[in-house]
Protein backbone atom coordinates (compact mmCIF):
# COMPACT_ATOMS: atom_id res chain seq x y z
CA UNK A 1 0.00 0.00 0.00
CA UNK A 2 1.30 3.62 0.57
CA UNK A 3 0.88 5.47 -2.81
CA UNK A 4 3.11 8.41 -3.95
CA UNK A 5 5.10 10.22 -1.92
CA UNK A 6 6.37 14.20 -1.42
CA UNK A 7 9.29 13.87 0.39
CA UNK A 8 11.93 15.08 -2.11
CA UNK A 9 14.15 18.13 -1.67
CA UNK A 10 14.89 18.49 -5.37
CA UNK A 11 16.46 22.30 -6.07
CA UNK A 12 16.01 22.24 -9.78
CA UNK A 13 13.82 24.85 -11.77
CA UNK A 14 13.61 22.87 -14.97
CA UNK A 15 9.93 21.21 -15.94
CA UNK A 16 10.64 17.36 -14.85
CA UNK A 17 10.89 16.61 -18.49
CA UNK A 18 13.67 14.60 -20.84
CA UNK A 19 15.88 13.35 -19.22
CA UNK A 20 17.02 13.05 -15.38
CA UNK A 21 19.92 14.60 -14.43
CA UNK A 22 19.89 13.97 -10.01
CA UNK A 23 23.85 13.61 -9.56
CA UNK A 24 23.44 10.58 -7.55
CA UNK A 25 20.80 9.10 -9.93
CA UNK A 26 21.24 7.92 -13.61
CA UNK A 27 21.13 10.31 -16.72
CA UNK A 28 19.45 8.27 -19.17
CA UNK A 29 16.11 7.54 -16.86
CA UNK A 30 13.52 9.33 -18.91
CA UNK A 31 11.42 11.72 -17.31
CA UNK A 32 7.69 12.45 -17.68
CA UNK A 33 7.00 15.84 -18.80
CA UNK A 34 5.20 18.35 -16.60
CA UNK A 35 4.34 22.11 -16.42
CA UNK A 36 7.25 24.97 -15.91
CA UNK A 37 7.84 24.95 -12.04
CA UNK A 38 5.08 22.61 -10.90
CA UNK A 39 6.13 19.71 -12.40
CA UNK A 40 3.61 16.80 -13.06
CA UNK A 41 2.12 18.06 -9.22
CA UNK A 42 -1.78 18.69 -10.34
CA UNK A 43 -1.72 15.35 -12.71
CA UNK A 44 -0.85 13.29 -9.69
CA UNK A 45 -3.27 15.11 -7.43
CA UNK A 46 -6.31 15.26 -10.13
CA UNK A 47 -5.64 11.38 -11.83
CA UNK A 48 -2.35 9.70 -10.54
CA UNK A 49 -3.28 6.64 -11.70
CA UNK A 50 -3.94 7.76 -15.30
CA UNK A 51 -0.55 9.81 -14.54
CA UNK A 52 1.46 6.89 -14.16
CA UNK A 53 -0.15 4.93 -17.32
CA UNK A 54 0.59 8.19 -19.67
CA UNK A 55 4.13 7.57 -17.99
CA UNK A 56 4.25 4.12 -18.84
CA UNK A 57 3.20 4.39 -22.43
CA UNK A 58 5.48 7.19 -23.19
CA UNK A 59 8.62 6.00 -21.60
CA UNK A 60 8.40 2.54 -21.07
CA UNK A 61 9.11 0.28 -17.45
CA UNK A 62 11.51 2.90 -15.32
CA UNK A 63 9.96 6.98 -15.36
CA UNK A 64 10.91 9.81 -13.18
CA UNK A 65 8.21 11.91 -12.05
CA UNK A 66 8.52 15.29 -10.99
CA UNK A 67 5.93 17.13 -8.74
CA UNK A 68 6.23 20.38 -6.68
CA UNK A 69 7.99 24.21 -6.72
CA UNK A 70 11.68 23.66 -6.64
CA UNK A 71 12.74 23.92 -2.98
CA UNK A 72 9.92 21.76 -2.38
CA UNK A 73 9.80 19.54 -4.87
CA UNK A 74 9.34 15.20 -5.55
CA UNK A 75 11.06 13.12 -7.26
CA UNK A 76 9.05 9.94 -7.77
CA UNK A 77 10.97 7.14 -9.71
CA UNK A 78 8.33 4.75 -10.88
CA UNK A 79 9.15 0.50 -11.70
CA UNK A 80 6.94 -0.83 -14.16
CA UNK A 81 8.12 -4.38 -15.27
CA UNK A 82 7.56 -7.11 -13.68
CA UNK A 83 11.08 -8.37 -13.24
CA UNK A 84 11.46 -4.89 -11.46
CA UNK A 85 8.80 -5.11 -8.96
CA UNK A 86 10.45 -8.39 -8.07
CA UNK A 87 13.64 -5.90 -6.97
CA UNK A 88 11.91 -3.61 -5.18
CA UNK A 89 10.02 -5.85 -3.51
CA UNK A 90 11.41 -9.15 -2.61
CA UNK A 91 14.77 -10.24 -4.74
CA UNK A 92 16.26 -6.58 -3.25
CA UNK A 93 13.74 -5.74 -0.79
CA UNK A 94 16.52 -4.75 2.04
CA UNK A 95 17.33 -1.89 -0.13
CA UNK A 96 13.73 -0.64 -0.53
CA UNK A 97 12.43 0.27 2.93
CA UNK A 98 9.37 1.62 4.27
CA UNK A 99 10.65 5.04 5.28
CA UNK A 100 8.79 6.77 2.52
CA UNK A 101 6.81 9.67 3.55
CA UNK A 102 3.55 8.43 3.10
CA UNK A 103 4.27 5.53 5.61
CA UNK A 104 5.16 7.46 7.98
CA UNK A 105 1.54 9.45 7.82
CA UNK A 106 -0.41 5.78 8.04
CA UNK A 107 2.23 5.15 11.40
CA UNK A 108 1.47 8.36 12.85
CA UNK A 109 -2.34 7.93 12.61
CA UNK A 110 -2.52 4.17 12.63
CA UNK A 111 0.63 3.41 14.57
CA UNK A 112 3.10 1.23 14.18
CA UNK A 113 1.83 -2.23 13.90
CA UNK A 114 2.64 -5.10 11.81
CA UNK A 115 1.62 -3.44 7.74
CA UNK A 116 4.18 -0.10 9.54
CA UNK A 117 6.57 -1.22 11.46
CA UNK A 118 10.11 -2.22 10.22
CA UNK A 119 13.40 -3.93 11.82
CA UNK A 120 13.52 -5.46 14.98
CA UNK A 121 9.99 -4.62 16.02
CA UNK A 122 8.67 -5.61 12.80
CA UNK A 123 10.42 -9.02 12.80
CA UNK A 124 9.29 -9.83 16.17
CA UNK A 125 5.44 -8.41 15.46
CA UNK A 126 5.50 -10.90 12.26
CA UNK A 127 6.94 -14.15 14.75
CA UNK A 128 4.43 -13.20 17.03
CA UNK A 129 1.42 -12.58 14.31
CA UNK A 130 1.98 -15.23 11.90
CA UNK A 131 1.07 -18.16 13.74
CA UNK A 132 -2.18 -16.79 14.05
CA UNK A 133 -2.48 -16.37 10.28
CA UNK A 134 -2.02 -20.71 9.38
CA UNK A 135 -4.04 -21.51 6.66
CA UNK A 136 -6.23 -23.48 9.31
CA UNK A 137 -6.33 -21.00 11.75
CA UNK A 138 -8.03 -18.63 9.49
CA UNK A 139 -10.10 -21.28 7.68
CA UNK A 140 -11.81 -21.48 11.25
CA UNK A 141 -13.36 -17.98 10.73
CA UNK A 142 -15.39 -18.92 6.93
CA UNK A 143 -18.53 -19.16 9.48
CA UNK A 144 -18.94 -16.18 10.75
CA UNK A 145 -18.04 -14.71 7.33
CA UNK A 146 -20.91 -16.95 5.92
CA UNK A 147 -23.24 -15.53 8.46
CA UNK A 148 -22.04 -11.36 8.00
CA UNK A 149 -22.35 -12.17 3.97
CA UNK A 150 -25.94 -13.70 5.11
CA UNK A 151 -26.93 -10.84 7.06
CA UNK A 152 -25.66 -8.48 4.72
CA UNK A 153 -28.03 -10.67 1.30
CA UNK A 154 -30.98 -10.95 3.43
CA UNK A 155 -30.89 -7.10 4.27
CA UNK A 156 -31.59 -6.57 0.42
CA UNK A 157 -34.69 -7.83 0.38
CA UNK A 158 -36.02 -4.49 1.08
CA UNK A 159 -33.48 -2.53 -1.53
CA UNK A 160 -35.42 0.51 -3.17
CA UNK A 161 -36.40 -0.52 -6.82
CA UNK A 162 -34.32 -3.80 -6.41
CA UNK A 163 -31.10 -1.79 -6.59
CA UNK A 164 -28.09 -1.98 -3.96
CA UNK A 165 -24.78 0.19 -4.92
CA UNK A 166 -22.46 -2.93 -4.45
CA UNK A 167 -19.13 -0.08 -3.36
CA UNK A 168 -21.41 0.82 -0.16
CA UNK A 169 -22.80 -2.64 0.56
CA UNK A 170 -19.32 -4.48 -0.19
CA UNK A 171 -17.44 -1.70 2.57
CA UNK A 172 -20.08 -2.76 5.04
CA UNK A 173 -19.58 -6.45 4.61
CA UNK A 174 -15.76 -6.12 4.72
CA UNK A 175 -15.81 -3.71 7.79
CA UNK A 176 -17.90 -6.50 9.55
CA UNK A 177 -16.26 -8.90 9.12
CA UNK A 178 -12.87 -7.87 10.17
CA UNK A 179 -14.58 -6.43 13.13
CA UNK A 180 -16.28 -10.02 13.85
CA UNK A 181 -12.79 -11.93 13.27
CA UNK A 182 -10.89 -9.18 15.27
CA UNK A 183 -13.08 -8.55 18.40
CA UNK A 184 -15.73 -11.57 18.19
CA UNK A 185 -19.18 -10.20 18.54
CA UNK A 186 -17.71 -6.99 20.32
CA UNK A 187 -17.00 -5.72 17.03
CA UNK A 188 -20.60 -5.09 16.70
CA UNK A 189 -20.53 -2.28 18.92
CA UNK A 190 -17.42 -1.30 17.45
CA UNK A 191 -18.37 -1.70 13.96
CA UNK A 192 -19.92 1.58 13.67
CA UNK A 193 -17.33 3.94 15.63
CA UNK A 194 -15.22 2.41 12.75
CA UNK A 195 -16.91 3.19 9.99
CA UNK A 196 -17.51 6.66 10.91
CA UNK A 197 -14.04 7.09 11.76
CA UNK A 198 -11.40 5.11 9.74
CA UNK A 199 -13.07 7.22 6.26
CA UNK A 200 -11.54 10.69 8.17
CA UNK A 201 -8.39 9.10 9.16
CA UNK A 202 -7.33 7.78 5.87
CA UNK A 203 -8.76 10.54 3.86
CA UNK A 204 -6.30 12.95 6.28
CA UNK A 205 -3.42 10.66 5.83
CA UNK A 206 -3.93 11.01 2.27
CA UNK A 207 -4.51 14.45 1.80
CA UNK A 208 -1.17 14.87 3.96
CA UNK A 209 0.39 12.02 2.45
CA UNK A 210 -0.03 13.62 -1.04
CA UNK A 211 0.77 17.26 -0.52
CA UNK A 212 4.23 18.62 -0.66
CA UNK A 213 4.64 20.33 3.01
CA UNK A 214 2.55 19.32 6.02
CA UNK A 215 1.43 21.95 8.85
CA UNK A 216 2.43 19.84 12.10
CA UNK A 217 -0.42 17.48 13.02
CA UNK A 218 -0.48 19.17 16.41
CA UNK A 219 -1.59 22.67 15.36
CA UNK A 220 -5.08 23.20 15.94
CA UNK A 221 -6.27 23.80 12.66
CA UNK A 222 -10.11 22.44 11.51
CA UNK A 223 -8.34 19.78 9.39
CA UNK A 224 -6.07 18.50 12.51
CA UNK A 225 -8.90 18.75 15.11
CA UNK A 226 -11.10 17.04 12.88
CA UNK A 227 -8.75 14.48 12.37
CA UNK A 228 -7.56 14.40 16.15
CA UNK A 229 -11.39 13.46 17.02
CA UNK A 230 -11.63 10.63 14.93
CA UNK A 231 -8.14 9.52 16.06
CA UNK A 232 -9.38 9.57 19.82
CA UNK A 233 -12.47 7.78 19.07
CA UNK A 234 -11.39 4.93 16.82
CA UNK A 235 -8.14 4.80 19.43
CA UNK A 236 -11.16 5.09 22.60
CA UNK A 237 -12.83 2.18 21.32
CA UNK A 238 -10.02 -0.49 20.97
CA UNK A 239 -8.71 0.64 23.69
CA UNK A 240 -11.97 -0.15 25.35
CA UNK A 241 -12.09 -3.70 23.91
CA UNK A 242 -8.62 -4.49 24.86
CA UNK A 243 -9.36 -3.75 28.67
CA UNK A 244 -12.23 -5.75 29.10
CA UNK A 245 -10.61 -8.53 27.07
CA UNK A 246 -7.77 -8.46 29.38
CA UNK A 247 -9.84 -8.44 32.31
CA UNK A 248 -12.38 -10.76 31.64
CA UNK A 249 -13.60 -13.73 29.03
CA UNK A 250 -13.52 -12.92 25.52
CA UNK A 251 -16.45 -13.78 23.37
CA UNK A 252 -15.88 -15.97 20.56
CA UNK A 253 -16.26 -14.73 16.34
CA UNK A 254 -19.72 -17.35 16.78
CA UNK A 255 -17.97 -19.58 14.33
CA UNK A 256 -16.80 -23.24 15.13
CA UNK A 257 -13.76 -25.22 14.15
CA UNK A 258 -12.13 -28.19 15.15
CA UNK A 259 -9.44 -26.71 16.88
CA UNK A 260 -7.69 -30.36 17.36
CA UNK A 261 -8.26 -30.96 13.64
CA UNK A 262 -6.80 -26.98 12.74
CA UNK A 263 -3.72 -27.68 14.87
CA UNK A 264 -3.42 -24.23 16.19
CA UNK A 265 -0.19 -23.01 18.07
CA UNK A 266 -2.16 -20.49 19.66
CA UNK A 267 -3.44 -19.93 23.43
CA UNK A 268 -6.61 -20.94 24.28
CA UNK A 269 -6.53 -24.49 22.50
CA UNK A 270 -9.12 -27.18 23.84
CA UNK A 271 -9.05 -30.62 21.79
CA UNK A 272 -12.81 -31.05 19.89
CA UNK A 273 -15.40 -29.07 18.71
CA UNK A 274 -14.74 -25.36 20.61
CA UNK A 275 -15.24 -21.81 19.24
CA UNK A 276 -13.28 -19.78 17.37
CA UNK A 277 -11.53 -17.38 19.16
CA UNK A 278 -11.11 -13.36 17.64
CA UNK A 279 -7.51 -11.88 16.64
CA UNK A 280 -7.50 -9.81 19.36
CA UNK A 281 -7.74 -12.86 21.96
CA UNK A 282 -5.10 -14.54 19.72
CA UNK A 283 -2.50 -11.54 19.85
CA UNK A 284 -3.36 -10.72 23.40
CA UNK A 285 -2.14 -14.72 24.04
CA UNK A 286 0.64 -14.44 21.76
CA UNK A 287 3.72 -15.12 23.40
CA UNK A 288 7.26 -16.91 23.21
CA UNK A 289 10.47 -16.56 25.51
CA UNK A 290 12.51 -14.68 23.25
CA UNK A 291 9.76 -11.54 22.22
CA UNK A 292 7.80 -11.79 24.89
CA UNK A 293 3.92 -10.77 24.27
CA UNK A 294 2.41 -7.08 23.17
CA UNK A 295 1.52 -5.04 25.86
CA UNK A 296 -1.81 -2.56 25.71
CA UNK A 297 -0.37 -0.10 23.24
CA UNK A 298 1.19 -2.59 21.12
CA UNK A 299 -1.89 -4.63 20.68
CA UNK A 300 -4.01 -0.94 19.58
CA UNK A 301 -1.26 -0.86 17.16
CA UNK A 302 -1.94 -4.36 15.44
CA UNK A 303 -5.29 -3.68 15.78
CA UNK A 304 -5.53 -0.37 13.92
CA UNK A 305 -3.36 -2.13 11.58
CA UNK A 306 -5.52 -5.19 10.96
CA UNK A 307 -8.90 -2.45 10.63
CA UNK A 308 -6.91 -0.18 7.73
CA UNK A 309 -5.26 -3.55 5.84
CA UNK A 310 -7.95 -5.61 5.85
CA UNK A 311 -11.39 -3.72 5.31
CA UNK A 312 -11.18 -1.42 1.87
CA UNK A 313 -9.01 -3.96 0.20
CA UNK A 314 -11.75 -6.51 0.45
CA UNK A 315 -14.07 -4.15 0.10
CA UNK A 316 -12.42 -3.32 -3.45
CA UNK A 317 -12.04 -6.72 -4.52
CA UNK A 318 -15.81 -7.67 -4.21
CA UNK A 319 -17.10 -4.88 -5.34
CA UNK A 320 -15.50 -4.85 -8.65
CA UNK A 321 -15.94 -8.33 -8.92
CA UNK A 322 -20.00 -7.92 -8.92
CA UNK A 323 -19.42 -5.06 -11.00
CA UNK A 324 -17.44 -6.38 -13.86
CA UNK A 325 -20.11 -10.20 -13.32
CA UNK A 326 -22.78 -7.87 -13.11
CA UNK A 327 -21.44 -5.97 -17.01
CA UNK A 328 -20.85 -9.70 -18.16
CA UNK A 329 -23.75 -11.83 -17.90
CA UNK A 330 -21.96 -15.13 -19.39
CA UNK A 331 -19.52 -15.20 -16.96
CA UNK A 332 -22.20 -14.14 -13.83
CA UNK A 333 -24.23 -17.67 -15.67
CA UNK A 334 -21.05 -19.41 -15.42
CA UNK A 335 -20.00 -18.55 -12.09
CA UNK A 336 -23.36 -18.92 -10.86
CA UNK A 337 -23.66 -22.63 -12.35
CA UNK A 338 -20.73 -22.99 -10.05
CA UNK A 339 -22.03 -22.24 -7.21
CA UNK A 340 -25.02 -24.34 -7.93
CA UNK A 341 -22.83 -27.19 -8.73
CA UNK A 342 -20.67 -27.24 -5.64
CA UNK A 343 -23.21 -25.91 -2.95
CA UNK A 344 -26.50 -26.71 -4.03
CA UNK A 345 -28.46 -25.39 -1.02
CA UNK A 346 -26.17 -25.45 1.66
CA UNK A 347 -23.92 -22.71 2.97
CA UNK A 348 -20.05 -22.36 1.77
CA UNK A 349 -17.18 -23.43 3.95
CA UNK A 350 -13.53 -23.30 3.87
CA UNK A 351 -13.22 -26.73 2.35
CA UNK A 352 -15.13 -25.56 -0.46
CA UNK A 353 -12.38 -22.95 -1.38
CA UNK A 354 -10.87 -25.40 -3.66
CA UNK A 355 -13.83 -26.72 -5.58
CA UNK A 356 -14.73 -22.80 -7.03
CA UNK A 357 -11.66 -22.91 -9.77
CA UNK A 358 -13.91 -20.44 -12.00
CA UNK A 359 -15.19 -17.64 -9.03
CA UNK A 360 -11.36 -17.80 -8.23
CA UNK A 361 -10.29 -16.78 -11.50
CA UNK A 362 -13.31 -14.31 -11.61
CA UNK A 363 -12.00 -12.86 -8.27
CA UNK A 364 -7.89 -12.49 -9.67
CA UNK A 365 -9.30 -10.83 -12.94
CA UNK A 366 -11.32 -8.45 -10.90
CA UNK A 367 -8.08 -7.51 -8.82
CA UNK A 368 -6.25 -7.16 -12.23
CA UNK A 369 -8.10 -4.40 -13.70
CA UNK A 370 -8.70 -3.25 -10.28
CA UNK A 371 -5.55 -3.89 -7.66
CA UNK A 372 -6.79 -2.60 -4.21
CA UNK A 373 -3.77 -1.65 -3.40
CA UNK A 374 -2.76 0.51 -7.28
CA UNK A 375 0.71 1.24 -6.24
CA UNK A 376 2.97 0.18 -3.53
CA UNK A 377 5.57 2.97 -2.21
CA UNK A 378 9.51 2.38 -0.95
CA UNK A 379 12.32 4.69 -0.31
CA UNK A 380 15.57 3.27 -1.65
CA UNK A 381 18.63 2.97 0.91
CA UNK A 382 21.32 2.05 -1.64
CA UNK A 383 21.50 3.08 -5.43
CA UNK A 384 20.17 0.00 -7.10
CA UNK A 385 20.25 -1.10 -11.02
CA UNK A 386 17.32 -1.98 -12.08
CA UNK A 387 16.85 -2.97 -15.84
CA UNK A 388 19.20 -0.48 -17.36
CA UNK A 389 18.79 2.33 -15.58
CA UNK A 390 20.45 2.56 -11.60
CA UNK A 391 17.41 3.90 -9.20
CA UNK A 392 19.73 7.07 -6.97
CA UNK A 393 20.15 6.32 -2.88
CA UNK A 394 16.99 8.01 -1.30
CA UNK A 395 14.86 7.62 -4.15
CA UNK A 396 11.16 7.86 -3.77
CA UNK A 397 10.25 4.72 -5.69
CA UNK A 398 6.56 2.77 -6.35
CA UNK A 399 5.93 -0.44 -8.21
CA UNK A 400 2.51 -0.02 -9.36
CA UNK A 401 0.62 -2.98 -9.66
CA UNK A 402 -2.33 -0.74 -11.36
CA UNK A 403 0.08 -0.09 -14.38
CA UNK A 404 1.87 -3.49 -14.27
CA UNK A 405 -1.26 -5.29 -14.61
CA UNK A 406 -2.35 -3.69 -17.47
CA UNK A 407 0.94 -4.19 -19.41
CA UNK A 408 0.28 -5.75 -22.78
CA UNK A 409 3.26 -7.80 -23.35
CA UNK A 410 1.43 -9.73 -20.56
CA UNK A 411 -2.09 -9.44 -21.07
CA UNK A 412 -3.31 -8.90 -24.34
CA UNK A 413 -6.46 -6.42 -24.43
CA UNK A 414 -5.10 -5.37 -20.70
CA UNK A 415 -8.77 -3.52 -20.26
CA UNK A 416 -10.94 -6.51 -21.26
CA UNK A 417 -12.27 -8.46 -18.18
CA UNK A 418 -11.42 -12.29 -18.99
CA UNK A 419 -11.14 -14.64 -16.42
CA UNK A 420 -9.49 -16.97 -18.89
CA UNK A 421 -6.47 -15.12 -18.18
CA UNK A 422 -6.42 -17.46 -14.47
CA UNK A 423 -6.61 -20.78 -16.02
CA UNK A 424 -3.37 -22.93 -14.25
CA UNK A 425 -1.92 -22.65 -17.95
CA UNK A 426 -1.99 -19.04 -18.52
CA UNK A 427 -1.05 -18.29 -15.05
CA UNK A 428 2.46 -20.46 -15.69
CA UNK A 429 3.25 -18.75 -18.91
CA UNK A 430 3.91 -15.43 -16.97
CA UNK A 431 6.25 -14.17 -15.06
CA UNK A 432 5.40 -14.40 -11.10
CA UNK A 433 5.50 -10.42 -10.55
CA UNK A 434 3.22 -9.70 -13.37
CA UNK A 435 0.19 -9.93 -11.27
CA UNK A 436 1.08 -8.85 -7.58
CA UNK A 437 -2.13 -7.47 -6.19
CA UNK A 438 -0.85 -8.53 -2.77
CA UNK A 439 2.37 -7.44 -2.89
CA UNK A 440 5.27 -10.15 -2.54
CA UNK A 441 9.03 -10.86 -0.84
CA UNK A 442 8.88 -10.38 2.89
CA UNK A 443 6.45 -8.25 3.39
CA UNK A 444 3.56 -9.81 1.38
CA UNK A 445 0.25 -9.49 2.51
CA UNK A 446 -0.66 -11.88 5.42
CA UNK A 447 -4.23 -11.35 4.81
CA UNK A 448 -4.21 -12.96 1.56
CA UNK A 449 -5.62 -16.48 2.37
CA UNK A 450 -8.12 -14.68 4.92
CA UNK A 451 -9.09 -11.84 1.91
CA UNK A 452 -9.59 -15.08 -0.53
CA UNK A 453 -11.74 -17.39 1.76
CA UNK A 454 -14.06 -14.07 2.87
CA UNK A 455 -14.21 -13.07 -1.30
CA UNK A 456 -15.04 -16.68 -2.15
CA UNK A 457 -17.68 -17.60 0.36
CA UNK A 458 -19.18 -13.84 0.08
CA UNK A 459 -19.55 -14.26 -3.98
CA UNK A 460 -21.02 -17.76 -3.68
CA UNK A 461 -23.28 -16.47 -1.52
CA UNK A 462 -24.22 -13.18 -3.26
CA UNK A 463 -24.40 -15.00 -6.77
CA UNK A 464 -26.76 -18.00 -5.65
CA UNK A 465 -29.06 -15.59 -4.09
CA UNK A 466 -29.34 -12.99 -6.63
CA UNK A 467 -28.79 -12.02 -10.53
CA UNK A 468 -27.00 -8.38 -10.93
CA UNK A 469 -27.28 -6.21 -13.85
CA UNK A 470 -25.28 -3.29 -13.68
CA UNK A 471 -26.99 0.32 -13.16
CA UNK A 472 -23.93 2.01 -13.82
CA UNK A 473 -21.73 0.80 -15.89
CA UNK A 474 -18.67 2.62 -15.43
CA UNK A 475 -17.37 3.06 -11.80
CA UNK A 476 -14.98 6.23 -11.38
CA UNK A 477 -11.85 5.59 -9.19
CA UNK A 478 -8.84 6.97 -7.27
CA UNK A 479 -6.01 5.79 -5.88
CA UNK A 480 -6.85 6.64 -1.62
CA UNK A 481 -4.75 5.05 0.77
CA UNK A 482 -6.08 2.24 -1.23
CA UNK A 483 -8.45 1.99 -4.42
CA UNK A 484 -11.69 3.23 -4.02
CA UNK A 485 -14.64 4.17 -6.14
CA UNK A 486 -15.33 7.49 -6.28
CA UNK A 487 -18.73 7.12 -7.60
CA UNK A 488 -21.65 4.64 -6.93
CA UNK A 489 -21.86 1.05 -8.39
CA UNK A 490 -25.23 0.36 -8.60
CA UNK A 491 -26.84 -2.89 -9.62
CA UNK A 492 -29.97 -4.21 -10.47
CA UNK A 493 -30.79 -7.61 -8.33
CA UNK A 494 -33.57 -10.14 -8.88
CA UNK A 495 -33.88 -13.44 -7.72
CA UNK A 496 -32.40 -16.08 -10.04
CA UNK A 497 -34.99 -18.28 -12.08
CA UNK A 498 -35.46 -21.37 -9.55
CA UNK A 499 -34.04 -19.63 -6.32
CA UNK A 500 -34.67 -21.52 -3.19
CA UNK A 501 -34.29 -19.72 0.13
C1 LIG B 1 -8.03 -8.10 -1.46
C2 LIG B 1 -7.56 -7.94 -0.25
C3 LIG B 1 -6.18 -7.46 0.10
C4 LIG B 1 -5.21 -6.91 -0.70
C5 LIG B 1 -5.26 -6.65 -2.20
C6 LIG B 1 -4.08 -6.64 0.14
C7 LIG B 1 -2.88 -6.10 -0.31
C8 LIG B 1 -1.76 -5.96 0.46
C9 LIG B 1 -0.49 -5.51 -0.03
C10 LIG B 1 -0.18 -5.07 -1.45
C11 LIG B 1 0.38 -5.53 1.01
C12 LIG B 1 1.85 -5.17 0.96
C13 LIG B 1 2.09 -3.70 1.23
C14 LIG B 1 3.52 -3.29 0.99
O1 LIG B 1 4.36 -4.11 0.59
O2 LIG B 1 3.83 -2.11 1.22
C15 LIG B 1 -0.35 -5.98 2.17
C16 LIG B 1 0.20 -6.13 3.42
C17 LIG B 1 -0.53 -6.45 4.53
N1 LIG B 1 -1.86 -6.82 4.57
FE1 LIG B 1 -3.09 -7.03 2.98
N2 LIG B 1 -4.38 -7.00 1.42
C18 LIG B 1 -5.65 -7.51 1.44
C19 LIG B 1 -6.33 -7.99 2.54
C20 LIG B 1 -5.84 -8.03 3.80
C21 LIG B 1 -6.56 -8.53 4.94
C22 LIG B 1 -7.96 -9.11 4.89
C23 LIG B 1 -5.75 -8.36 6.02
C24 LIG B 1 -5.98 -8.71 7.47
C25 LIG B 1 -6.88 -9.47 7.93
C26 LIG B 1 -4.52 -7.76 5.55
C27 LIG B 1 -3.44 -7.44 6.34
C28 LIG B 1 -2.22 -7.04 5.87
C29 LIG B 1 -1.06 -6.80 6.72
C30 LIG B 1 -1.03 -6.91 8.24
C31 LIG B 1 0.00 -6.46 5.88
C32 LIG B 1 1.43 -6.18 6.29
C33 LIG B 1 2.18 -7.50 6.23
C34 LIG B 1 3.67 -7.38 6.56
O3 LIG B 1 4.30 -6.36 6.24
O4 LIG B 1 4.21 -8.35 7.12
N3 LIG B 1 -4.61 -7.59 4.20
N4 LIG B 1 -1.65 -6.24 1.82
Amino acid sequence: MAVGSNSGTDTGTGTGAGTGTDAEGDPGIPGLAGVPLLGSLFDLRSDSLGTYLRARRQHGDTVRITAGPPGMRAELYCVFSPEGAQQVLASDAARFRKDNHFYQEVRDSFGNGLLTSQDEDYLRQRRLVQPLFTRRRVDGYADAIAAETRSVVDSWGGAPDGVVDVSDEMTHLALRAVTRILFGTDGDAAADVMAKCVPVITEYVLRRGYSPANIPRHWPTPGNRRAAAAMDKLYGVCDEIIAERRGGAAPSTGGAVDEAAAGGTGAGETAGEAAVEDLLTLLAAARSSDDGEFDASELRDQVLIFLLAGHETTATSLCFALHLLALHPEQQDRARAEVSRVLGDRTPGAADLERFPYLTQVLKEAMRLYPPAPVIGRKSVAATRIGEYTIPAGADVIVAPWVTHRDPAYWPDPDRFDPERFTPEAEAARPRYAWFPFGGGPRACIGQHFSMLESVIALAMMLRAYEFEAVDTGIPVSAGVTLRTTGPARCRIRRPDGWRA
